[in-house]
């Protein structure tokens, strides 16, 4: 390992150099630490569910770096051992103002971690307790390779450059820059598709999703946030190599369930979920990366970006059953609105 590297490649992109110059100076930060042997990924809910295939990248490219992932109250409580000066610590916090994820920072600082965080709010409470910040944006105006997700990933791509020389920071930008074209495609030729989808299960009271590796994530925010929080459908993110292990007995020609299949190592397992699944339920949405036209993608970066296209497909998919739901994305009973 090395500490003395300079910043990652030039290669810009033609996004927010604001954002650039925040990235770059959080990933010289993490080359500067004496020694690094340890990263957590630290959030809450949709900030959490984001941060799943970057410990995916570090288990797979890493040499020397372990990553570790955790809801930032369980990181507290949990107190890991491990999390020490030779660690960074990457929290993510949409409102900057989550208090677990604010109190995550500075319980990592207390230890003497480099905390860096991604938030949306720039003067954030979050942003106020880590030591390197990185505002990102938001909306369906920005380039996705600003959006939270991507700038994860080019802090974790040049993290790994940093510090093990790792060679594909500038295969990932190269990739980022085809992103919004790929998601264009890929969600139009979804589109008759998920207006269809909308209809047909605006009745349905339960969805199950399911995936694995690098797509677990997306698998786990979907059931979560927008069936659970935001339509209020019951739902629970089945690992799809966990699923003969219990879960594949509620399977029945009327259990309504959504199937990722990716392009990462862990395919085979989502791929055998798939086949069992499909003997025994009529309901199931598969949406397939191999059907995609990813034209522009590296092809070694292909299984680590498929979260992103399949996370503003799935947006397109649950918007049509919101909007015929008659239930707004927008909808809460709970959140925001009393002490919990
Ligand atoms: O810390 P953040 O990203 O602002 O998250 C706040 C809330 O937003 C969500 O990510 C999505 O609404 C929830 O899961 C979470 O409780």
């Amino acid at each position: 390992m090395t500490t003395s590297q300079p910043p990652v490649s030039p290669l810009s992109l033609p996004g927010n150099a604001a954002i650039e110059q925040q990235v770059q100076a959080a990933i010289a930060a993490i080359g500067a630490r004496p020694a690094l042997t340890h990263v957590f990924f630290v959030a809450c809910g949709g900030s959490l569910a984001i941060m799943q295939p970057n410990k995916y990248v570090i288990d797979r490219e890493a040499q020397g770096i372990r990553a570790d992932i955790y809801n930032s109250n369980e990181f507290i409580h949990r107190n890991p051992r491990g999390l020490s000066e030779n660690s960074v610590v990457i929290l993510c916090s949409h409102s900057g103002t989550t208090p677990e994820t604010v109190e995550a920072a500075a319980f990592a600082r207390s230890r003497g971690a480099l905390t860096v965080s991604l938030t949306h709010v720039a003067d954030s409470p979050l942003a106020q307790a880590s030591e390197h910040v990185v505002h990102y944006e938001h909306g369906p105006e920005i380039l996705p390779s600003d959006s939270s997700s991507a700038l994860l990933y080019r802090l974790v791509f040049g993290l790994l450059q940093t510090r093990e020389q790792n060679p594909k920071y500038a295969a990932l930008l190269r990739s980022l820059q085809a992103l919004p074209a790929v998601i264009a495609r890929v969600k139009e030729a979804h589109r008759e598709q998920s207006i269809a989808w909308g209809r047909d299960y605006k009745r349905e009271t339960l969805i199950y999703t399911m995936a694995s590796g690098a797509n677990y994530g997306v698998a786990y925010s979907f059931a979560i946030c927008l069936l659970q929080e935001m339509q209020w459908i019951h739902s629970q993110a089945i690992h799809a190599g966990e699923y003969f292990h219990g879960p594949f007995e509620i399977t029945d020609d009327d259990v309504p369930f959504i199937l990722l299949l990716g392009l990462d190592e862990t395919r085979p397992l989502e791929e055998r979920a798939l086949a069992f699944a499909q003997k025994f339920s009529q309901r199931l949405l598969v949406l397939d990366a191999k059907t995609f036209d990813l034209t522009g993608f590296d092809p070694e970066m292909s299984g680590y970006l498929t979260p992103l296209v399949f996370s503003p497909l799935l947006r397109q998919y649950v918007d049509r059953l919101a909007e015929e739901r008659g239930h707004p994305l927008s909808v809460r009973r709970y959140m925001w609105k009393m002490d919990y």
